[in-house]
């Protein structure tokens, strides 16, 4: 059995096909820049690599090579369904679903909440549905693990009116991620996930750190939208809601001017004048840019200031978790959140930093302090299963 997952973003086609028990991967492959003209898929196989490019970069384009790759491989029999990442389901989902023309509509709906995202995962839906008509399409939301959240922390201090009628909360995002690392922490740690407390920080194109009280979310540093909290690469995280007013008359942009500068131009690109990859700030940090230490120093800080946050939701924390293209591999970033944490009995062994890098799990905590771990992530691992679950129980019915 394969399912193929389908990661679509607003530049970008995350694929993969793969058995949802053993994880084997047939193929898999990363659409990136979508709508210039740099726009390439990369494609892996059995370890090999290619990269092909696309004349117009269009989605449409990307998704046809998807197409034509698995019918070169002998693949697209083998698909049995299709898995795709929602990222906004609003309250109505805390568990991934069929994607029936009701359900689809449920998304549109979401529309305004993440309107990064959910648009081109409906686009993505339709470019499935339309290849795929036989199969079943399930939807796996980044915000139905959160939904466990209590009020408390999901609840902004606005009119109440506007939670009830428009629902103004906090949803929280990368659920999917923040539910695999915390069960694969829990297998590293040797003990059960039900009675493990434990932060789980995502740090990757988008950021969010995880309150995770046996194997339940309680609080997420990400909002109504995926632009609360951290510091990312071109999203600002927290800011002062009275901002939008004041640069809006300083500067004469309109609000959408100013929710574009907020999720595109900001974070750690608007930061260091350079760059939203963390890999480059490192480089230019290192070689001394004033701007790209700053981005440095506000990421770091911002991220330790809510991991101790996410310690009053928990009331102890048994374990840190790293994860993402960031938490995976930058073995700076975790080092010198480490050091500001002190006072929560952190502590980094900078060896065991240093080499887990490039997808290895590992622990990273100091002989006798709070364990710290790196935990690769995988989306389309977690994906896959859900949607071979619901497959498997609707066949029940
Ligand atoms: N070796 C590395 N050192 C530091 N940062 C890295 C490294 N490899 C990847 N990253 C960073 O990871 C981020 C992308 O994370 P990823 O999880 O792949 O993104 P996405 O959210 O799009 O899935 C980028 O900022 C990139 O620079
Ligand atoms: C919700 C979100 O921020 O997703 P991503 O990190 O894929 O942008
Ligand atoms: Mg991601």
């Amino acid at each position: 059995m394969s399912i193929l997952v389908l990661n679509s973003g607003s530049s970008s086609l995350k694929f993969a096909l793969l058995d949802p028990e053993s994880g084997e991967v047939g193929l898999s492959g990363l659409a990136e820049r979508l709508g210039t003209p740099e726009a390439a898929v990369r494609l892996e196989r059995g370890g090999e690599r290619q990269t092909r490019t696309l004349a117009g970069g269009s989605y449409a384009e990307a998704f046809g090579v998807l197409l034509t790759e698995l019918a070169a491989f002998g693949l697209r029999d083998a698909v049995s369904a299709v898995g795709h990442r929602i990222v906004h389901g609003g309250e109505r989902f805390s568990a991934p679903v069929r994607l029936t023309p009701e359900v689809l509509d449920a998304v549109r709906a979401c529309i305004p909440l993440a309107p990064l995202h959910n648009p081109a995962n409906l686009a993505g839906v339709e470019a499935a549905q339309r290849a795929f008509p036989e199969l079943p399409h399930v939807g796996v939301f980044d915000t139905a693990f959160h939904q466990t959240m209590p009020p408390v922390a999901y609840r902004y201090a606005v009119p109440e009116a506007w939670y009830r009628e428009h629902g103004v909360r906090r949803y929280g995002f990368h659920g999917t991620s923040h539910a695999y690392v915390a069960e694969r922490a829990a297998e590293l740690l040797g003990r059960p996930l039900a009675e493990l407390r434990l932060v789980t920080a995502h740090l990757g194109n988008g950021s969010s750190v995880c309150a995770v009280d046996g194997g339940k979310s309680v609080d997420s540093s990400m909002g109504l939208t995926p632009l609360e909290g951290l510091v990312m690469g071109t999203r600002s995280g927290d800011l002062d809601p009275g901002l939008h007013e004041y640069v809006a008359g300083q500067t004469g942009l309109a609000l959408g001017g100013v929710m574009r500068a907020l999720n595109k131009e900001s974070g750690l690109l608007g930061l260091s004048g350079l760059t939203n990859d963390m890999r480059e700030l490192e480089a230019a940090a290192e070689g001394g840019h004033a701007g790209a230490r700053l981005a440095l120093d506000v990421f770091v800080y911002r991220l330790a200031r809510y991991v101790a946050a996410m310690g009053v939701a928990l009331g102890r924390i048994d374990a840190l978790v790293f994860t993402g293209g960031i938490g995976e591999n930058s073995a700076l970033v975790r080092s010198r959140t480490l050091e500001r944490l002190g006072l929560l009995g952190f502590g980094v062994d900078e060896a065991a930093n240093a080499r887990t890098v490039r997808g290895e799990a590992g622990h990273i905590s100091a002989q006798g302090r709070v364990p710290v771990l790196v935990v690769p992530t995988n989306e389309e691992l977690m994906i896959a299963r859900q949607t071979a679950q619901v497959v498997a129980e609707a066949g029940q019915e």
